[in-house]
């Protein structure tokens, strides 16, 4: 008989499955990574982790990892994740984060596996009506992404009606930050994300970075977000999965602190960390960006006691520049 838990990650290999391992190992579990390497690295995984290359919308795949490696839980972090790209090609996104979900469900059903832990978004809240946000207003998302990660959860609502599958969603606000160990962060090559493009700009891989608009409705006319250290959310996903595996009741929770940092905010904040000029240029928005998201994040607190360790920006911005760094120095 086996002691230990085990649990299959779905693109482990990437920025935030390759935290969630490591709090997973951490906290005593055996792990399976399945990654297709299209924007993870197969250096993030945890060596103590196993590592399966493949697409989790193939069926035979993930039928075939599901039978060998016979997981107690699945956590399905895989997915497409870069907003602006889902509103150039929504197919894509309807295809890897819909449809190889529907497929990976499917497996998981077909395998007796009943906890199943999702990566969903912020994102299919869309424009709120109100802030902070909580789990029960409306899911109107205003792009592909928001919509291809709220079909998910549809699915997993009526899978788990007529099944004895039970799922936790986590409903993740801005991540970001790396391990305050060094062992992993963000690694993709092209960058979207603020914290991540700014850090490349301290260390002179670029040489400024834009603020996508300051005409928005916020009080400096900057977006404003709730950015959440990874590995506050990693520890998440282990809380989550043993809730899930104890028998816990299906829930969709937001993960985010509770309180948001305007785009000019964080921007300060990285001059104070960089220690000098940084470049940082007014630009036209982005499209599909809401001026302003900050969870209401009592529900998930109040479920598991959840004490965040890193709710600090600057924090958050010196492990993502530590890691930056890192991969400087590694790639020179
Ligand atoms: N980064 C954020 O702020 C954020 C916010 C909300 C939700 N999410 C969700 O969290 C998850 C992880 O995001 P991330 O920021 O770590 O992105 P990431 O791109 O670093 O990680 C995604 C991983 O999934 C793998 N992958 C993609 N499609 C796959 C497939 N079909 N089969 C197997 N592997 C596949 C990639 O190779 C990569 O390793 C995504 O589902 C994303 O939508 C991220
Ligand atoms: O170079 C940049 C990059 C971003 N931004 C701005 O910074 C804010 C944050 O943008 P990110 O790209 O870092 O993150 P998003 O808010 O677009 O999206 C992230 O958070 C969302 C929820 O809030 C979803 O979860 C999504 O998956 C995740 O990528 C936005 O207002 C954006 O316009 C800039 O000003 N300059």
């Amino acid at each position: 008989m086996r002691v230990r838990k085990k649990a299959m990650v779905t693109g482990g290999a990437g920025y935030i499955g390759s935290h969630v391992t490591w709090a997973l190992l951490e906290a005593g579990w055996d792990v399976v990574v399945i990654d297709d390497l299209s924007t993870g690295r197969r250096e993030s995984v945890a060596a103590a982790a196993a590592f399966i290359l493949g697409d989790v919308g193939e069926p035979v795949t993930i039928n075939a990892a599901l039978a060998e490696h016979r997981p107690d839980a699945v956590l399905h972090l895989a997915g497409s994740a870069i907003i602006p790209e889902s509103v150039i090609d929504p197919l894509k996104y309807y295809r890897n984060n819909t449809a190889a979900s529907r497929t990976l469900i499917e497996a998981t059903v077909n395998a007796g596996i009943d906890a199943f832990l999702f990566s969903s978004t912020a994102a299919i809240y869309g424009v709120p009506p109100r802030m902070p946000i909580d789990e029960d207003m409306p899911t109107q998302p205003i792009t592909p992404y928001g919509t291809s990660k709220l079909c998910t959860e549809f699915i997993l609502r009526d899978v788990a009606a007529a099944t004895s599958m039970r799922y936790v969603s986590l409903r993740y606000f801005n991540v970001a930050g790396a391990d305050p160990k060094g062992r992993t962060g963000q690694s993709t090559p092209i960058s979207t994300h603020l914290i991540k493009i700014a850090c490349e700009t301290i260390v002179g891989k670029r040489s400024f970075f834009n603020i996508c608009g300051d005409d928005y409705p916020t009080p400096d006319g900057t977006c404003i977000r709730d950015y959440l250290h990874v590995s506050d959310l990693a520890d998440l996903h282990v809380t989550a999965i043993e809730y899930l595996v104890a028998g816990g009741a299906s829930e969709a929770f937001n993960c985010g602190y509770g309180h948001g940092y305007s785009v000019a905010e964080v921007a300060n904040v990285i001059r104070q960390v960089a220690g000098g000029h940084i470049d940082a240029r007014i630009a036209p928005r982005r499209p599909g960006d809401p001026p302003q998201l900050v969870a209401d994040a009592r529900k998930i607190r109040r479920q598991f006691g959840w004490q965040p360790k890193y709710d600090d920006l600057r924090f958050i911005v010196e492990t993502a520049l530590a890691w930056e760094r890192w991969l400087q120095a590694r790639a020179a």
